[in-house]
């Protein structure tokens, strides 16, 4: 796929940043970052352990807050997270985790219930994770909790999905799935952003960003 670098300017951009600067401490680990990102495209995210791509996706999802510059949205936003740790006290299943990103939807008078539960199966179902409605978090594999969470991103339909490797510890296959399921969220016109290390994920990308110690390089 053709690799053109992210838009330079915020015009008609769903989601952009400008001047980004955050530090947990004293010292800043991102530096002056500036991205603006497509509808209808996948963005990844890329560069060493330690960049700052995380903070970053978590600053565009508004998580964190800048110490400077200013991310501009347009649009609802959802964050997949990376490995997420339940209790294993808390008896949540992969339906339930689903059902959460209806939630939002659900305050829309038109979205009935029954239409949120067949939004929920479809989504259980486009992660391969048919069989396992009922199953809890702690009965889960990593790969299986990872792939819940995508399902939890995917039945929001929002303008903009954001994803911090989605595709971790995934077999061939599911990452393989994962990158399908992102293709058809931009095709529907959503703005993805996906950090990744990834080198195929990389190349299916749109647009690639690759930071290093806390700036964009390309
Ligand atoms: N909660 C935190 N408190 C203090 N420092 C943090 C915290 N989270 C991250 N950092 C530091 O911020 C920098 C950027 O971390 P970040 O997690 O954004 O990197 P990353 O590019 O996502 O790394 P990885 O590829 O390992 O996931 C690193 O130097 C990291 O040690």
């Amino acid at each position: 796929m053709l690799h053109v670098p992210p838009l330079a300017s915020t015009d008609s951009s769903p989601l952009s940043a400008r001047g980004l600067c955050f530090g947990y401490a004293d010292e800043d680990v991102l530096h002056d970052v500036s991205a603006a990102f497509r509808a209808g495209a996948v963005t990844a995210v890329t560069g060493p352990n330690g960049s700052g791509k995380s903070t970053l996706v978590e600053l565009l999802a508004g998580v964190r807050t800048p110490r400077r510059g200013a991310v501009e949205r347009h649009g609802r936003i959802a964050l997949v997270v990376q490995r997420p740790s339940v209790p294993d006290a808390l008896p949540v299943t992969v339906h339930d985790v689903v059902a959460i990103g209806t939630w939002a939807r659900g305050a829309r008078r038109s979205d009935r219930r029954a239409d949120r539960q067949g939004a929920i199966a479809e989504a259980i179902d486009r992660v391969g994770l048919n069989g396992l409605e009922r199953r809890t978090f702690s009965e889960l594999s990593g790969g299986q909790r990872q792939r819940a969470l995508l399902a939890q991103g995917v039945v929001q339909r929002t303008e903009i999905l954001l994803l911090d490797e989605p595709a971790a510890g995934l077999d061939a296959a599911s990452r393989q799935r994962t990158r399908e399921i992102l293709a058809e969220e931009a095709a529907r016109g959503a703005t993805i952003v996906c950090v990744t290390h990834d080198e195929e994920s990389i190349a299916a990308a749109d647009h690639v960003i690759r930071l290093e110690a806390g700036r964009t390089v390309g």
